[in-house]
């Protein structure tokens, strides 16, 4: 169960003489974030699977942890949940550590790295009732909010080795209200599933988040974190490379506008010549720089006069896509600070 407001750390009123002790207000120090780790390092052999990672996730945010395959996603997540023993640094979980307090630090906490696991041969609901005997408390009491909730009410009584991918993944979310979550960990929640799949488990995402849980996601589908979180962590060979609010990021790159030409070779060329475009990209769709309006204005008569025709030159703000390859495929110097 939740810790209630009261057990939150006071100033201990014992160092207060008897008089001061009736009338001192009673001095709260402020809630501890959902996630605080600081340094946390985990190796394997050579390999540095995470490369000292802080990571600071506020109440009511949903945080997307977004890496290319192998940064250290599935590896930090274990180290959240004390699933695994980090080489260095600390990991808290509402302020308390699961690996010195054990299953009390995950008070709140729920979710799943990689798939969620149930036994194939009972059904979604008999699986639900034997993790809610499991948590205990009024955990059974929610099976049929939680089934409600991923969609699943019609279909818990058929045995879940019959459910599809994405049925699976919401089970693992059914799974994890049961613990009448404040903080949700979900490793890579849509992986594998179809795009109605994928639609459906991120309208639940935002639904929790709507009520109030606080969702780590991690992810290597940029779309997803776009239109999930709002704040991001970029990983790359186990490190952060960019952490900050998603829309400081996409923000980051300056005045970026779109340019398709009828010669696209052409307009490169007279681009590159133009003190005063900078950042100079070939996309699916022509091309992309930045600039500010009154360039953008003299670098269309610059086109004109050299036979290039303009079909669209417009704002662009660049996707998280174009920066995820940028930072993590790139040269690191291009992240911003
Ligand atoms: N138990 C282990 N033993 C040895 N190497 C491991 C182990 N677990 C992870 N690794 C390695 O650590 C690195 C990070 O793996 P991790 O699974 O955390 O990455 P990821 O970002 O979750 O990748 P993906 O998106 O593919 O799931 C990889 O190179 C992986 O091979």
């Amino acid at each position: 169960m939740a810790p209630s407001l009261d057990q939150r750390p006071r100033i201990a009123s014992e160092e207060l003489t008897p008089e001061a002790r009736s009338s001192a207000p009673t001095a709260t120090v402020a809630a501890p974030h959902p996630i605080e780790a600081r340094g946390l390092v985990k190796r394997y052999g050579h390999l540095t699977a995470v490369d000292h990672v802080d990571i600071t996730v506020e109440a009511g945010t949903v945080y997307g942890y977004l890496g290319p395959n192998g940064a250290g996603k599935t590896t930090s997540l274990r180290m959240l949940l004390g699933l695994i023993r980090p080489d260095e640094g600390t990991a808290k979980l509402f302020g308390r550590d699961p690996l010195e307090e054990g299953a009390a630090a995950l008070d709140g906490v729920a979710g799943f790295v990689e798939a969620p696991r149930f036994y194939p041969y009972l059904s979604g609901r008999r699986n639900l009732e034997l993790m809610a005997a499991l948590d205990g408390g009024d955990a059974p009491d929610r099976i049929d909010a939680a089934l409600e909730t991923v969609g699943l009410a019609g279909r818990d009584g058929d045995k879940v080795k019959g459910y599809s991918h994405g049925m699976k993944q919401r089970l693992g979310i059914g799974a994890a209200l049961l613990r009448d979550p404040r903080l949700l960990l979900l490793d890579e929640p849509t992986t594998g599933l179809d795009p109605a799949g994928m639609r459906d488990m991120r309208e639940l995402v935002r639904r929790l988040a709507a009520d109030g849980i606080t969702v780590l996601l991690s992810s290597h589908l940029m779309g997803e974190v776009e239109e999930l979180c709002d704040r991001v962590a970029i990983v790359r060979s186990g490190r952060v490379i960019y952490e900050g609010a998603l829309d400081a990021l996409l923000r980051s790159t300056g005045q970026r506008y779109r340019l398709r030409t009828t010669d696209d070779e052409r307009a490169w060329d007279v681009c590159s010549y133009r003190p005063d475009v900078s950042d100079l990209r070939r996309g699916p769709d022509g091309l992309t720089f930045a600039a500010d309006e009154e360039e953008a204005a003299l670098l269309s008569l610059a086109l004109a006069h050299n036979g290039v025709g303009v079909t669209a030159l417009v704002p662009a703000a660049a996707s998280l896509e174009e920066l995820f390859f940028r930072f993590t495929e790139g040269d690191e110097q291009e992240v911003p600070a």
